[in-house]
């Protein structure tokens, strides 16, 4: 899917696919506003044709010392020069609108399959096909949307004026005029093709390297206080430097192909502005002209050299935009390609619906009993019952793309009321058993069967808790909306007491209350217990049947621990947790000890 871009028929199919995204329907606003660009493309073109023949006009009141029709020519210049300005500003305005509405479009779209199910996680976790999605998303789609409104309309607008100044130029100069600058147009053309598909792969690749760049900048961003602690920065600047040279070293083989495709546009240039002369000089020479008297004469080559001399320049301006057609053609692979590899994975089946294979047990057995709803159906399977259950039979998995089994033939029933402690070694695969059950990871065999759908009874606490931006209310709601929860805002005593009893009153004075207006980043405000301890007072307000904790106590008191695992064994939810702890058995009635090389073994505690 990704793979060597250019200037080739997967760009025409890739740049037509994103045509569907900004102009999603003929009566759109979109289509509304281009079309008016192209209109105010095209009123421009008609209004420097004015503009071109001002100064022939000139020549000829002036040569013939005619004061009267001198004022009115001034007048009309005035009005034409007043026009022209008026039309290229609002050519601009309505250019600039469009990028915004485009932008809009194409960034939402990318959005919508972004954050279908997890598809985030995916890309960014699993999937290392993809360089950078952010980078696409932002800097990508904005140079994409600002290319496409300057080179797009000009080649829209392009065959209309080159008909019309061909037809000029043939009633003035005959057929060598037109021919002339069309050959000169596809020679400037294929040379410039050839330049042009180097470059195109190159802005790909410099884009990536650019989002690499700025990631790096980003990680630091995001870890500066471990990094002071570290003390790391030489090694950071080492990093940093190093992906800025990846980066300059992509750039700068961009700019000497640059400097190759700008050679031949100015080359290309200046040849056009001498063909004009030679274009006009075969009338001349040839006495087509010659009845006329001295003022008339310099008026008539006036206006024929503005005609051919604009002839000519409409097809070097189609020329001189090779180089943006290759940055719009780069950015065009790079949107396409994330736009690709979402809908491929989110054409795959949900995270919910695990794909599994049923096989017989041959471990422990699950300690749901009835089970056979759940193995008549190989696929995921919701019961009715509002009783959060969840059946894992036989189920075996790696790390992604591994070979090595973590676990192998897991067996485990998951049920309100019984309360299991997950431990083992370290990296034996403990937190991997939540990601499996939360369909982050695909089990290689196996069934897994959920009685209650993720958001509704089922609760994970992950070991790093989630913060968004905006208030300390938003954080305990999260990931419910506060307006969807309009009952949870009459309920803040409730909310209060949760915070007083896990000793966060000082973060919610901080914070401005409940609804303070805080523009913070938590993971920079907040320490681990107190993240820990605000994911916790989220676990109290949504109440879950069953809730998956993982390391979810490691940086809290032995003391404030207990006070939460009693709350949350009071409110009636269930808790699975993977921890270290000793004391943390206390609290649960089975334990799944992950022994590593994908053994495991299941008990009373
Ligand atoms: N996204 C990933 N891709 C590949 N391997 C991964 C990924 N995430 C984790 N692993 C690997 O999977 C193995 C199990 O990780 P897991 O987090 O389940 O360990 P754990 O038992 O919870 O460890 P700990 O007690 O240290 O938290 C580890 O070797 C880890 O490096």
């Amino acid at each position: 899917m990704v793979g060597e871009n250019g200037f080739d028929i997967r760009f025409i199919r890739r740049f037509y696919r994103i045509q569907k995204i900004i102009f999603p329907r003929l009566l759109s606003p979109t289509v509304a506003l281009f079309s008016t660009l192209l209109f105010l493309n095209l009123l421009e073109q008609v209004v420097i044709y004015f503009v071109g023949l001002v100064p022939s006009r000139f020549y000829k009141v002036l040569g013939d010392k005619d004061l009267e029709a001198f004022q009115v020519q001034t007048a009309i210049s005035l009005g034409i020069i007043l026009s022209i300005s008026f039309v290229k500003s609002t050519k601009s305005f309505v250019k600039d609108i469009l990028a915004l509405s485009w932008r809009r479009l194409l960034t939402q779209q990318i959005h919508a399959k972004y954050f279908l199910d997890i598809q985030y996680y995916k890309l960014n976790v699993l999937n290392k096909e993809l360089d950078n999605p952010d980078q696409r998303t932002t800097q990508d789609v904005r140079t994409f949307c600002t290319l496409y409104g300057t080179v797009i309309s000009a080649v829209i607008i392009a065959p209309f004026t080159i008909a019309y100044y061909s037809y000029s130029a043939y009633t003035r100069t005959g057929w060598i005029g037109p021919t002339a600058s069309f050959i000169f147009f596809l020679i400037g053309t294929m040379v410039n093709k050839l330049l042009m598909s180097p470059i195109v792969s190159l802005v790909v690749a410099q884009e990536g390297k650019e989002g690499d760049f700025r990631f790096k900048h980003m990680q630091i961003r995001s870890n500066a206080e471990s990094l002071a602690f570290h003390d790391g920065a030489d090694i950071e600047l080492d990093k940093c430097d190093s992906r800025l040279e990846r980066l300059l070293k992509v750039s700068s083989r961009l700019i000497n192909r640059q400097y190759l495709l700008n050679s031949a546009i100015n080359c290309f240039d200046y040849i056009g502005s001498i063909l004009s002369y030679l274009v006009i000089a075969v009338p001349i020479f040839t006495g087509v002209y010659d009845d006329l008297d001295a003022s008339s004469l310099s008026a008539v080559i006036s206006e024929n050299a503005f005609v051919c001399i604009y002839l000519i320049s409409t097809f070097s301006s189609l020329v001189d935009l090779s180089n943006q057609f290759a940055g719009l053609a780069g950015v065009t692979h790079r949107i396409a390609e994330l736009l690709e590899v979402l809908a491929h994975d989110s054409g795959a089946k949900k995270t919910d619906s695990i794909e599994s294979i049923e096989s017989t047990s041959d471990g422990d057995q699950p300690l749901c009993g009835d089970k056979s709803s759940a193995l008549s159906n190989p696929r995921l399977m919701i019961s009715s019952s509002d009783e959060a259950r969840i059946e894992l039979s036989n189920v075996s998995f790696s790390v992604p793309n591994g070979k090595e089994m973590l676990v192998e033939g897991l067996n485990l029933c998951l049920k309100t009321g019984q309360n299991i402690l997950i431990t083992g070694s370290s990296s034996s695969g403990k937190s991997s058993v939540l990601r499996v059950l939360r369909g982050l990871w695909k089990p290689k065999e196996g069934t897994i069967f959920t009685s209650l759908p993720i958001k509704n009874g089922i609760f994970y606490l992950p070991q790093k808790a989630y913060f968004t931006n905006g208030s300390f209310r938003e954080q305990i709601a999260y990931p419910d909306r506060i307006s969807e929860h309009e009952a949870f805002k009459g309920n803040d005593d409730q909310i209060v007491e949760y915070i007083r009893m896990t000793k966060m009153e000082p973060v919610l004075e901080r914070a401005g209350g409940l609804d303070g207006d805080v523009d913070w980043n938590w993971y920079d405000v907040l320490s681990p217990g107190e993240m820990q301890r605000i994911a916790f007072i989220r676990l109290f307000y949504h109440r879950p049947q069953l809730a998956f904790l993982d390391e979810a106590t490691s940086a809290i008191s032995v003391d404030m621990e207990e006070i939460l695992y009693k709350e949350a064994l009071k409110l009636g939810i269930t808790l699975i947790s993977v921890g270290h702890r000793d004391t943390l058995k206390q609290y649960h009635d089975f334990v799944l000890r992950i022994e590593g090389d994908g053994k495991w073994t299941f008990g009373s505690l």
